[in-house]
Parts: C-alpha cells; structure tokens; sequence
C-alpha cells in the first residue's frame, strides 16, 4: 500500500428526501505517498467534504477511506480519533493557535490533550522543519501572521502524519508571506513523487490558481465529482481550467 489516502467510490449527501444535496459522488482517488495535491473547484463543487472526508472528519454517505493503509470504516469513534492525532495533520486558513502558550507550548498542545507528554526533541524538530527553531518561547502575539501559521504546520507536523490536510492555508496572509509559507509546504513535500525520500503528503484547497500552481498536480471538482487533473501545474493552466468549469458548469 503506497497511498498514504486512498478513496473509494466515496459519496456523500447531506440530508434526505427533496431536501438532499449530493456533496460528492463516486470519487475514486488516491494520494501517494509524498506528493502535494492541490484541490479546485467552484464554489460548492465538494472540495470540503472531500477533504473533511478524507482526513476522517467527516463519514462517507457510502464508498471507503483508507488513511494509511487502514480502511477508516471499519473503526469505531475512538479508533478513528486516535488513528486522525497519528496519522493526520490539518492546518486551516485561521491558525487557531492559543494567546497564552508559547510557539512549542502550542506545538505540542495536540499530544498533552492526548494524554503524552510531547517529546522536547520533536516539537523543537517540527519547529526546525518550518524555520521558526528560534521562536519557540515566543508566544503568537509576538509573530507575525505567516509565522504563526507556520507554527500551526509545525503542530501539524508534530506527530510525522503520514498526510497533512490544508484547507485555504494562505487565505489569511499578504501575497509574499503566503508565498513563503507554500515555499515551505513546497519543501515539506519534497521535490516530486517516488524521489525516495521520506516526505509529508499534502493535501490542500484552494480557489487560488496562483497557490494550486505550488502542487505537483490540480485535482477538478464539479457538482461533486471529479472532471480532471492537472500535473506539474502552472497557474495559468490552472485558470483557463478554471474558466472552462465556470462556463460549462
Ligand atoms: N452540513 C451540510 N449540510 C447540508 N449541505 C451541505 C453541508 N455541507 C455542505 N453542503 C452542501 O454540499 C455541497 C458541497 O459543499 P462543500 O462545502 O464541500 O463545497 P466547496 O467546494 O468546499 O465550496 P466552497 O468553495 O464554497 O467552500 C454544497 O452544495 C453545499 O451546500
């Protein structure tokens, strides 16, 4: 198995009768190990669900999730929650981080709540992994919005998830920090799939062809399925694609 997220049939309607909404239908997906996926679509198109339901948030209406290997329905919630804290990472357009704790303090947040007592040594690594080792007794007040997110990544990171999930991650940044922070993402997923080394998966949304242009391949949502695929995008290819599901859709 060399899909760190692999997605089956996957289909998901919100509420029942005249009232349903087919958020997703059929999709059949994989996400290998180490590559950067971005997501696109129109709004409304699933791309949430999709990312909710894949990083085990939200359950699929019917089809299966495999979160590292390991087929997702068969868990129960506690099953779910633990293989979620050991396997995935999710970092959200609002860092989320808390005013009072310092950047390693926040860091290392998710596994206290858990119950263990962050190793010193991995939350100062997941730092270093971002380039903020020197702020980790600063607390977010103290930096700027790019580094806190950059810790958000770091505190997703903590765990070495075998995926990170990023919904809209630059939507709260200037154009040069958000730059800088997918220059980040850009590195954490190494140079490109089946190089060897051991990387993080990513999996980001985004309405931003200019950020999906940082992936090694655009995944097209329309009305709840898949229309296409992008690799080794640029933006402007990215935006004419773009356009095409506007006008057709
Ligand atoms: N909790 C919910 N209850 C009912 N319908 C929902 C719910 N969440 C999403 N939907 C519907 O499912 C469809 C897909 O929504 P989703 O949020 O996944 O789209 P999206 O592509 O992420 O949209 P956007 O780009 O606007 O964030 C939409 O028609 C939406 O209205």
């Amino acid at each position: 198995m060399d899909d760190a997220v692999r997605l089956e049939s996957l289909t998901k309607t919100y509420g029942s009768g005249d009232n349903a909404v087919s958020a997703l239908r059929d999709v059949e997906l994989s996400f290998p190990r180490g590559g950067f996926t971005a997501i696109m679509g129109p709004s409304g198109s699933g791309k949430s669900t999709l990312l909710q339901c894949a990083a085990g948030l939200d359950r699929p209406t019917s089809g299966r999730v495999f979160i590292d290997g390991q087929d997702i329905s068969a868990l129960n919630e506690t099953q779910l929650t633990e293989l979620r804290r050991a396997s995935t990472g999710f970092i959200f357009q609002s860092f989320n981080l808390l005013p009072s704790l310092t950047a390693e303090q926040n860091v290392g947040l998710p596994m206290r709540l858990a119950g263990h007592k962050p190793p010193r040594g991995a939350v100062r690594e997941a730092l270093a992994q971002v380039g903020l080792e020197h702020k980790a007794g600063s607390r977010p007040s103290q930096l700027s919005g790019g580094q806190q997110q950059r810790v958000a990544i770091a505190r997703a990171l903590v765990t070495r998830p075998a995926v990170l999930f990023a919904d809209e991650p630059t939507g709260a940044l200037d154009l040069t920090t958000g730059r800088e922070l997918l220059s980040t993402l850009r590195e954490l997923a190494g140079p490109g799939e089946g190089d060897g080394q051991v990387t993080t998966t990513i999996v980001m949304v985004t309405h931003d062809p200019n950020v999906a242009a940082y992936a090694d391949r655009v995944l097209f949502l329309a009305d709840g399925g898949l229309v296409g695929e992008l690799q080794r995008p640029t933006a402007e290819a990215v935006a004419a694609r773009m356009t095409y599901l506007a006008v057709s859709s």
